[in-house]
C-alpha cells in the first residue's frame, strides 16, 4: 500500500459515518505497497468497545467494474473459512463508495505480521493456505480475466522503451528483449483453472508463528491457472532476501504445503520452470514502469525490478527445481 491521496479528518469521518462502525478515532496511512492508497481506522466500534479497519482508496491499475469481484471474492473466501478479510458494506448494503472519482471500501483488519525473511514453516503454511484458496474458490460464481497477463507485459515494456529500462540497468534492457519474445507461443495452455491471487508475496500473508492470520490484496485475483498461481508464489517466497540465492529448503516447504491441500498433476509440475519464469517477467514490467513512473511526492517504497530478473534467469537455467 501506499498514500496517493489526501483525506481530510472531516471527510473521513464523514466516510465512516456511513458504515455500521461506530465513530472515527484515528486514521494513519500505511506506506507498505504500490497499488493504491491505505489507511488503518479506529473507530468506537459498533459496542463502543472500539475496532480496527482497513479504508482502501483504488488509485490505479483497478477498474471500477471489477471492484464487485475483489470484494464479494473477500466475502466468498472468508465464508468458507479461509483466513481472507470481510468487507464492510456500508449501511445501504453497497460493497464501495465514491470520494469524488475514486471508489473507496473498507476491509475487515486482521491480525498479524507479514515477514520479510519467511521461514519454512512460513512456506509451508502459505503453500497450505494457496491451495484452500484455490479450492475455496472454484465455485465463485463471478469470472475476470488475468489483466496482467502476456499482453500487458509486452505494454509495459513498451512503455518503459528500451532506454527507460537502461536507466534502471542496462542488462535488465538487454533481458527483457531476448526474453520477452518467448513467452506468447510457449505458455501452456489447458492446466485447470480457478480463481488465483496472482500476488501472493509474503507482505500479502500475514502470520502470527507458522500460523497464517491473513491472506490479503486481492486486487490482483483473476481466473485463471492454479498452477500459475503457484509459480508466482513460488517467485515471492523462495528466495534469500539478503544475498539473493535460492533457497531450497523454502521451495520444499511451499510445494509440500500446496500439495498437501491440492497435489499437482504432471502436467503442472512440467509447465512451473515456465510458469515461474514468466511470474517473474511479469513482475519485472510492473516494477520497472513503476520505478520510471511513480509520482516524487507520492507516500511509496519503490521496488527493485533487479532481483526479480536475476529469479527469471535462474528460473530459465535451473529448470530442475521443480522436477
Ligand atoms: N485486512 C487487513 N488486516 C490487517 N492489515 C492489513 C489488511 N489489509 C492491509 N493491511 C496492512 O496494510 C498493508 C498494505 O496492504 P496491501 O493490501 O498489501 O496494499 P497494496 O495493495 O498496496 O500492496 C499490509 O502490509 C498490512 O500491513
Ligand atoms: N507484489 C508486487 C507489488 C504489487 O503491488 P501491491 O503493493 O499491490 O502488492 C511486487 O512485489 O512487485
Amino acid at each position: 500500500m501506499a498514500v496517493y491521496t489526501h483525506l481530510g479528518a472531516e471527510d473521513m469521518a464523514a466516510l465512516i459515518a456511513t458504515y455500521d462502525v461506530g465513530t472515527l478515532v484515528s486514521a494513519k496511512g500505511i506506506a507498505e505497497g504500490v497499488s493504491n492508497s491505505n489507511w488503518l481506522i479506529e473507530t468506537t466500534g459498533c459496542d463502543g468497545n472500539g475496532a480496527r479497519y482497513i479504508l482502501t482508496m483504488y488509485e490505479f491499475r483497478i477498474e471500477l467494474d471489477d471492484l464487485p469481484y475483489f470484494l464479494s471474492l473477500l466475502d466468498h473466501l472468508a465464508a468458507k473459512g479461509c483466513p481472507v478479510p470481510r468487507t464492510i458494506h456500508d449501511r445501504d448494503g453497497a460493497l464501495y463508495r465514491m470520494i469524488g472519482d475514486k471508489a473507496v471500501a473498507l476491509i475487515e483488519f486482521l491480525p498479524g505480521v507479514s515477514v520479510s525473511t519467511p521461514t519454512a514453516g512460513q512456506a509451508r503454511a502459505a503453500g497450505r493456505e494457496l491451495a484452500r484458496l484455490h479450492r475455496a474458490a472454484a465455485d465463485f460464481p463471478a469470472t475476470r480475466a488475468n489483466a496482467m497477463g502476456i499482453a500487458e507485459w509486452q505494454r509495459l515494456a513498451q512503455a518503459c522503451g528500451p532506454d527507460g529500462l537502461a536507466t534502471i540497468a542496462p542488462w535488465l534492457a538487454d533481458l527483457v528483449a531476448s526474453e520477452l519474445p518467448r513467452f506468447a507461443a510457449a505458455w501452456p495452455k489447458g492446466l485447470p483453472e480457478t480463481v488465483i491471487h496472482a500476488d501472493l508475496f509474503p507482505d500479502n500473508v500475514l502470520v502470527l508463528g507458522d500460523t497464517v492470520t491473513g491472506l490479503i490484496d486481492f486486487y490482483f485475483a483473476c481466473n485463471d491457472m492454479a498452477a500459475y498461481d503457484v509459480a508466482v508464489t513460488h517467485l515471492a517466497w523462495c528466495w534469500d532476501p539478503a544475498d539473493g540465492n535460492f533457497r531450497a529448503d523454502l521451495s520444499r516447504a511451499l510445494l509440500e504445503g500446496y500439495e498437501g491441500v491440492r497435489p499437482l498433476s504432471d502436467e503442472e509440475r512440467a509447465a512451473l520452470p515456465l510458469l515461474a519464469q514468466g511470474a517473474a517477467m511479469r513482475f519485472v514490467m510492473s516494477r520497472a514502469y513503476d520505478w520510471l513512473n511513480t509520482p516524487a511526492d507520492a507516500l511509496v517504497i519503490r521496488k527493485d525490478p533487479l532481483p526479480l530478473a536475476r529469479r527469471l534467469e535462474y528460473y530459465r537455467d535451473h529448470p530442475e527445481i521443480f522436477a
